[in-house]
């Protein structure tokens, strides 16, 4: 494994902690949760297994997985309290504000009185947030108000239901599936840290998961699929893409959906969302989308060394599944929970409050002037 260059900035190459949920990039490109390598999970697993993996602490055998599916199933409705707040919130704005508005009034709503519900909390959240974003989408912008609780046996397919009015095709569940798996956990990236930050000070999961939402909605984290979408979606050829690229390159901009804090030569989620995303190319019959994406990635390998990270296949496949771009973060919010959750229980489990120190490099001593003497 190539050793990433240690600076104290962004707290880059330091320990902050202890984790038995996941590696990443212990072995140059590796991704394991609890053990288990990404690539088993989302060629093998359901997403619902990974889910109880990481909160449970073990894959569930086939009756607990069934009655974990029964359970999700009968948690994807929406308080009326959450309904008319949701109702409020304009088409205009961003759906991870919405997400985190959802999250937020779900803890006043439902408040996790005690540690002890930790485990029904982290369940509830995970069969409700896509019942929370798919009701406001559908009723900000159809006007409609759904009804969230489908029998669909998966989170995947659960949403797009709601996204679409009818249920997905068995590929797009499957894409679904496989995308949920990858998102699901990824060690003390920033909006996990920020989740562990805030049940350091034992606070409830409802706060730690809505903190976490705000730190995944930045470009530098899961704001980065939706932020890709946006620049490749402009491009007709991959010649015009390559000149593009070039181009930003030369003005030093940062290219959406590459590069990695922690991976130095490839993300692992990155090969097996590329190959969904020319599945559904090919599904679809698209002649340009994928196409230019690849360029794109070749064009980074080349000019820069720089590769793929999860986020930009995924734009591309959710694209193709016709999935409006700006919910591509949200999504990232349905499967991210899973990990946020387990962390807090970590978190709780051997606690203490984490708080760093600074370097201070303010002035040394400042002098009290009057305020009617101030410039
Ligand atoms: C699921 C996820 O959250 S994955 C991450 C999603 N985020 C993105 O895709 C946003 C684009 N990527 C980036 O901004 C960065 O690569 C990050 C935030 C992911 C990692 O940041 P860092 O750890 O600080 O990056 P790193 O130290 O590897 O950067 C090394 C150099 O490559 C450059 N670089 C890194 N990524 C990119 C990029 N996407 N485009 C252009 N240049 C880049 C940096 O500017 C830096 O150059 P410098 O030394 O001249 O300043
Ligand atoms: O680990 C990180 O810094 C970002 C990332 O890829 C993730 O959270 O999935």
């Amino acid at each position: 494994m190539s050793e990433k260059p240690v600076s104290s900035t962004g707290l880059r190459g330091q320990s902050a902690g202890t984790t038995a949920l996941c590696t990443v990039g212990k072995t140059g490109s590796g991704l394991t949760y609890r053990g288990f390598d990404v690539k088993e999970l989302a060629e093998k697993a359901r997403f619902e297994e990974v889910a109880y993996l990481l909160l449970k602490g073990k894959l569930p055998n086939q009756a607990e997985l069934d009655a974990y599916i029964t359970k999700l199933k009968g948690l994807r409705g929406l308080p009326q309290a959450l309904k008319t707040v949701l109702e409020q919130i304009p088409a205009s704005a961003h759906p991870m504000d919405v997400m985190r508005t959802g999250a937020s009034m779900l803890g006043n709503l439902e408040t996790e009185e005690s540690f002890d519900e930790q485990q029904d909390v982290s369940d509830r959240l995970l069969a409700v947030l896509p019942s929370i974003i798919c009701y406001w989408y559908r009723y900000s912008h159809d006007g409609v108000r759904i009804e969230t609780e489908t029998d669909d046996e998966s989170v995947g397919a659960h949403f797009l239901h709601l996204l679409r009015g009818e249920a997905p095709s068995d590929l797009h569940a499957r894409v679904m599936n496989v995308s949920l798996i990858l998102y699901a956990e990824h060690e003390f990236n920033a909006s996990t840290f920020t989740a562990r930050v805030c049940a350091s000070t034992l606070s409830d999961m409802h706060s730690c998961v809505t903190g976490a939402i705000g730190s995944l909605r930045g470009p530098l984290h899961g704001g980065a699929n939706e932020a890709a979408m946006d620049m490749i979606e402009n491009w007709k050829s991959p010649e015009e893409a390559e000149r593009e690229i070039m181009g930003m390159l030369d003005r030093r901009e940062k290219i959406m959906g590459f590069g990695h804090a922690i991976y130095r030569e490839s993300d692992p989620r990155n090969a097996i969302i590329k190959e969904w995303s020319e599945r559904l190319a090919q599904d679809v019959g698209d002649t340009v989308l994928y196409p230019v994406s690849v360029r794109v990635e070749d064009v980074m390998w080349r000019e820069k060394k720089l590769f793929c990270n999860a986020d930009f296949f995924h734009a591309s496949a959710y694209h193709f599944m016709e999935i409006p771009t700006k919910l591509f973060t949200p999504i990232f919010v349905c499967s991210r929970v899973t990990g946020w959750c387990a962390h807090v229980f970590e978190q709780r489990a051997n606690n203490r409050i984490i708080r760093p120190s600074a370097d201070y490099i303010g002035p040394e001593k400042s002098e009290w002037v009057p305020i009617e003497q101030r410039d």
